[in-house]
């Protein structure tokens, strides 16, 4: 037996061989001594402060869980990759492996060359495929070096005929040395009593693994213990203290389940770890006020609680609070062992059914406090907002409201509890803030009384989560303040890969002193997070330098877990000469849609207009052509091959766009939302088309990206630009209109939005809309109800001539198109046609006004070019 002494070089030598991140090699504030709880401890010799870290440790050996090999028997041993078509049995030795690079990593080549040595004593085809793999990390301790191992031997270990079955089921198909069966025996027991699980990455399905790391070995079990640890992707653990830990004092772990109710933890630490914890949470039979323990009364008349009367006492009699009933020990096994068999019947993989069960069954027999409840309750939180179905976006109203309260609630529970910056309290307030945000995205008018908490939530959530393996990937982005609108989480890139979309996210980015909105599609694949241009770059009014791209440009001098994203919004800071060599844009695979390669600037500016710009000078030429009388002539033949491609690529993008069914109403300009629509309804509906209104679905972003159509009706321009703002459909809508996959019709403060800006509406400004830059679908202004001068008027009021000229004269003003009721500006590509019975009016900067007739062609609008610097 190694003294404290020797055993403590040990492991400094051990922390010694891996600093962690930060180069700090964490071993000050502790030391290993004896401890009134149970052999060796570790206790703190000056005061440590939350969050801050104790050590980074490595594993001794590490390889796959013997248990999960039972549930998953098709685990990759070199990578882990659970792949059951394609893993094979090492020929050599019977490990199993999922690949050829797999199969010539250096980890195989060791664990092979430890089991090639063996004598068979059957041939490896007929070895179980599970046998191996579950004595494969006790066999991996054979490749510790002297010191290792004598750190390994060093260790605890419960030498019990239970611990080690693995390697007597090895030597059925081996003949191995006894001294490495003796060494792999106590390998197991060892890692029995000391053994972590490995986190996975966010979200990964792979094999699970366990690690023999011996500093966190040495540390003793508490139910409410003072540190937390995580995972880094290189399978270090970094163990940081989760509350104010005072000098002098044990530092704690937990082994066992921190929401399970003492009889649980009991008979889990006693199987597995051969001791009954006496810890002040398992002495008190309500556990802090958390009742997690609780069962109901027996008598019916009674709404009471039975609980142990001595916690301590395995076969202690129960007790109901409320009327003293007491109910012996083996009664209470009997109700335990019932509801076991009632969990047995829930369909897990459903949440419809986990749901129904929770809220309509379990709580019949227990109480709502109950470890069991606690438990179906977090499921339905990991489950709510993220699964499959269940993403935010497809989420209820009801699941929604239902999420957030059973965040609250097992929050409470912890904070009871003492849990203190647990990884189970950030993995809450993660959700919590997650279902804030949503709630704010669907509720504008929320944001701003929802704004503090979700502020609060996801900055505690950060600090207790920041650099671990298992945290949400989209955890970083949260806390910087940027917005994810959920689109879908699984989609399929135009290469055929497989990737996870978080959705479509605007970051305003600024550049030269102006500020610029990027839409990025946010990917992310288990541990970090992509984001990729997509979308249209929109100017809007310069603000001050991006304090967030500041504070994700610092981090990156730190932190090692900044996001991928970096190297993309840095290119944000190229100046337009520079932005000519972007790469081009990956395409924006959940629309549907490929854009074609090109420069970052020409898929921006130019997209839409060179299509329908191509065919209009196909068709202008070829005219030409005719006119000249060239006949079948080459040139004949090029322009109609090159008009033919035009015309089937337009098909390409929109193969349905003349087959409008539905028509999505944007009601905002008004407030009466469902007496507007009906109204609007009752026209169009008559003429074979089917209306809804945007308000009645619960995602109008998601709505919008369905659409085929939408019409958006007048009212008040300000108000309605500020609800188009506030519900992120301004970029949308000009993305989609400008891939040709939507078509828009606007009337009124409609019509006012799909130009360049709002200046020239006609209404009040009875709200700030964030800016009056508009959807941009054409790039110059309407005044819509455009009214004549009436020489006879006597009002003494500013015409409608006067103003716009107003407008005309500032510096960042464009062309204003007058039209008058009865007239419509027909946009087809870069066609513009005035249509409608009343014609048209322009005024142009340096021009006199200019009449326009019904029917004018007036696609040269389109071309107009607003000088850049002017805004
Ligand atoms: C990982 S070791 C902890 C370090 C151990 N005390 C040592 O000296 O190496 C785990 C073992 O320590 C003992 N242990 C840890 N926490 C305990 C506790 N709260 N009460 C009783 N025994 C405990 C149990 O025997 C358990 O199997």
């Amino acid at each position: 037996m190694l003294s404290l002494g020797q055993l403590s070089q040990m492991v400094k030598e051990h922390l010694g061989l891996y600093t962690s991140d930060d180069g700090i090699l964490h071993f000050s504030k502790w030391v290993i001594a004896e401890s009134s709880v149970a052999g060796r401890g570790l206790f703190a010799t000056e005061d440590i402060l939350p969050g801050e870290v104790l050590f980074v440790d490595h594993p001794l050996i590490s390889g796959p869980r013997a248990a999960s090999i039972e549930i998953e028997p098709h685990g990759c041993t070199v990578c882990c990759k659970i792949d059951a078509e394609n893993t094979f049995k090492c020929p050599k030795c019977g490990l199993l492996l999922c690949s050829e690079q797999c199969q010539s990593d250096n980890v195989h080549f060791n664990d092979c060359n430890v089991i090639s040595r063996w004598v068979f004593k059957i041939p490896v085809e007929d070895f179980d495929y599970r046998t191996v793999p579950r004595a494969l990390t006790a066999i991996r301790a054979l490749l510790l070096n002297d010191d290792q191992k004598q750190l390994l031997s060093a260790l605890q270990a419960h030498v019990l005929p239970q611990h080690g079955t693995e390697i007597r089921d090895l030597q059925e198909y081996f003949e191995i040395p006894e001294s490495e069966v003796e060494f792999m025996r106590l390998a197991c027991c060892v890692l029995d009593a000391n053994a972590y699980q490995i986190a996975t990455a966010y979200g990964k399905k792979e094999m699970s693994r366990r690690g023999l790391y011996p500093v966190s070995a040495l540390m003793n079990h508490n139910c409410v213990p003072n540190t937390k640890y995580s995972y880094n992707s290189e399978a270090q653990m970094t163990v940081k203290a989760s509350k104010h830990i005072q000098a002098g004092t044990e530092i704690f772990t937990c082994y066992s389940g921190f929401l399970w109710g003492t009889p649980s933890r009991q008979a889990q630490l006693y199987k597995t770890k051969h001791f009954l914890c006496k810890c002040d949470r398992c002495a008190d039979p309500t556990e802090r006020g958390t009742m997690l323990a609780a069962l109901k009364c027996f008598s019916t008349e009674c709404p009471g609680n039975l609980l142990p009367i001595q916690p301590l006492n395995t076969t202690s009699a129960w007790q109901c609070l409320e009327c003293g009933l007491r109910v012996p020990r083996k009664n209470i096994g009997a109700v335990q062992s019932a509801v076991g068999s009632l969990l047995g019947s829930v369909n897990f993989g459903s949440v419809d059914s986990l749901e129904k069960f929770l809220t309509t069954r379990i709580t019949k027999y227990i109480p709502k406090t109950n470890q069991v409840v606690v438990d179906l309750q977090c499921c339905l939180i990991w489950e709510f907002g993220e699964a499959e179905g269940l993403r935010w976006h497809e989420l209820s109203e009801g699941r929604l409201a239902l999420k957030e309260s059973l965040c609250r609630g097992t929050l409470r529970t912890a904070a009871a509890l003492g849990a203190g910056d647990a990884h189970l309290r950030g993995r809450l307030l993660y959700h919590l803030h997650a279902a804030l945000a949503e709630r704010a995205r669907r509720c504008p008018d929320q944001y701003e009384e929802l704004k503090p908490e979700i502020e609060s939530t996801i900055e505690q959530a950060y600090s207790i989560l920041q650099g671990d393996i298992s945290a949400p990937p989209d955890l970083d982005l949260r806390h910087l303040g940027f917005k994810i609108n959920t689109v879908s989480k699984s989609a399929r890139t135009a290469d055929g890969s497989s990737q996870n979309i978080i959705g479509m996210m605007n970051i305003p980015v600024t550049c030269d002193d102006n500020t610029h909105t990027v839409s990025f599609m946010v990917y992310f694949d288990h541990n970090s997070v992509t984001l990729t241009l997509g979308g249209h770059r929109q100017r809007t009014p310069s603000r001050p330098i991006d304090h967030r791209l500041n504070k994700l440009h610092q981090r990156s001098a730190q932190d090692r877990t900044v996001p991928r994203a970096l190297t993309a919004i840095r290119a944000l800071l190229l100046n337009d000469d520079q932005n000519n060599y972007f790469p081009p844009f990956k395409p924006m695979c959940y629309l549907n849609t490929e854009q074609k390669s090109g420069t970052c600037k020409n898929t921006l500016k130019y997209q839409k207009g060179r299509l329908a710009l191509k065919e209009s000078l196909c068709r202008g030429t070829l005219r030409t052509a005719a006119a000249l009388g060239a006949g079948d002539a080459h040139l004949r033949g090029r322009l109609l091959y090159h008009l033919h491609a035009a015309l089937a690529e337009r098909a390409r993008r929109c193969p349905d766009q003349h087959n409008v069914k539905n028509l999505m109403f944007i009601p905002y300009a008004q407030n009466d939302f469902d007496g507007y629509t009906a109204k609007i309804k009752q026209v169009i509906d008559p003429w074979g088309f089917n209306v809804t209104g945007l308000h009645s679905y619960p995602d109008p972003e998601q709505a919008v990206y369905s659409a085929k159509a939408i019409f958006i009706g007048g009212g008040n321009t300000f108000l309605l630009l500020k609800r188009l703002y506030e519900n992120n459909l301004v970029n949308l809508i000009k993305t989609r209109v400008d891939e040709g996959n939507l078509l828009y019709i606007g009337s009124s403060a409609g019509t006012n939005v799909a130009t360049k800006s709002i200046h020239t509406t006609n209404d009040m400004p009875i709200i700030f809309p964030p800016t009056f830059e508009a959807i941009s679908i054409v790039p110059f202004n309407i005044n819509p109800h455009y009214i004549d001068k009436v020489e006879s008027e006597t009002h003494k009021g500013e015409t409608r001539d006067q103003r716009i000229e107003e407008y005309i004269e500032m510096p960042h003003a464009a062309p204003v198109l007058g039209l008058r009721e009865g007239s419509i500006l027909h946009v087809n590509g870069n066609q513009l046609a005035i249509k409608g019975i009343a014609g048209a009016v322009l005024f142009k900067k340096g021009d006199k006004k200019t009449e326009l007739a019904v029917g004018e062609d007036v696609s040269f609008l389109c071309r107009y070019e607003q000088d850049e610097n002017s805004t």
